[in-house]
């Protein structure tokens, strides 16, 4: 049976509910609250906090291409998109470079996920982006900063760069420290949409930046993370409730 897509669209953006248990039996269990989340939400496995894959050292991707179809057969009609986040972007298990391009080969290649993240500064980004495409499945391009909002400029440079580096998706999660830096991420989202021609998918973190999981359709951003369980970064909102305020803004 075909795996649904990763839709994104600014005028109606796709809530992505991150799954973030550490062993098989609690991702059945994140999957259970993914099929009684609001319809039409999408998944994120983060496979770094999955222990059958990390204990490992993530040398072999049998234990999360096995976890992946489990998932995929718990939930057929969720898109759902594949991410290792590796330490430097705020994730929590250490991965080697070889290791993080088999597993999103690996997982690529079972036609299961509707993407993989690739972070685009990784050094074996293009590797990985290449390897997706051989298997005929979308790239994500992340960024995280967790220290800080970078200049309007710098973020709109990053998100070009994700494109130009070929990904299907570009993202960019940042950290802010004022209000004034929650404006500058939405003023870079509104600015590279302009010419993007890829789909955007941009958030403030932490609770001063939860405006933008909810309002960033209206700047260009695609899609918003929202929990029906656990959080994978700060300032994620509860999905029934993000679902009922883009029904307001976006009918
Ligand atoms: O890139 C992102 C965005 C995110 O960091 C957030 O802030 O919601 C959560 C991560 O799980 C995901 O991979």
């Amino acid at each position: 049976m075909p795996r649904p897509h990763l839709r994104l669209d600014a005028n109606s953006p796709t809530i992505i509910v991150p799954l973030t248990a550490s062993d098989l039996s609690g991702l059945e269990l994140d999957a259970a609250a993914v099929a009684a989340a609001p319809a039409g939400v999408a998944a994120e496995w983060r496979v770094d906090l999955y222990e059958p894959f990390t204990a490992g050292s993530g040398l072999d991707p049998a234990p999360a291409v096995a976890a992946l179809e489990r998932l995929a057969a718990l939930l057929p009609d969720t898109a759902l998109l594949v991410t290792f986040r590796t330490t430097a972007e705020g994730g929590t298990a250490e991965i080697s470079g070889p290791a993080y391009l088999a597993l999103l080969d690996a997982v690529a290649a079972t036609g299961l996920a509707c993407a993989v993240d690739v972070e685009y500064r990784h050094p074996m980004a293009d590797q990985a982006i290449a390897a997706a495409q051989r298997h005929q499945t979308a790239v994500v391009a992340s960024n995280h900063d967790f220290e800080g909002t970078p200049a309007t400029e710098e973020i709109v440079t990053r998100l070009q760069a994700m494109e130009e580096a070929g990904a299907d998706v570009a993202k960019i999660a940042v950290m802010p420290r004022s209000a004034g830096d929650v404006v500058r991420l939405l003023e870079a989202t509104e600015r590279r949409y302009r010419d993007a021609q890829i789909p955007l998918i941009t958030m403030s973190m932490g609770g001063l930046g939860a405006v933008t999981r909810i309002g960033g359709g209206v700047f260009g951003s695609a899609a918003t993370f929202a929990t029906v369980g656990a959080a994978s970064a700060p300032g994620q909102l509860p999905a029934a409730g993000v679902r009922a305020a883009l029904e307001l803004l976006h009918g």
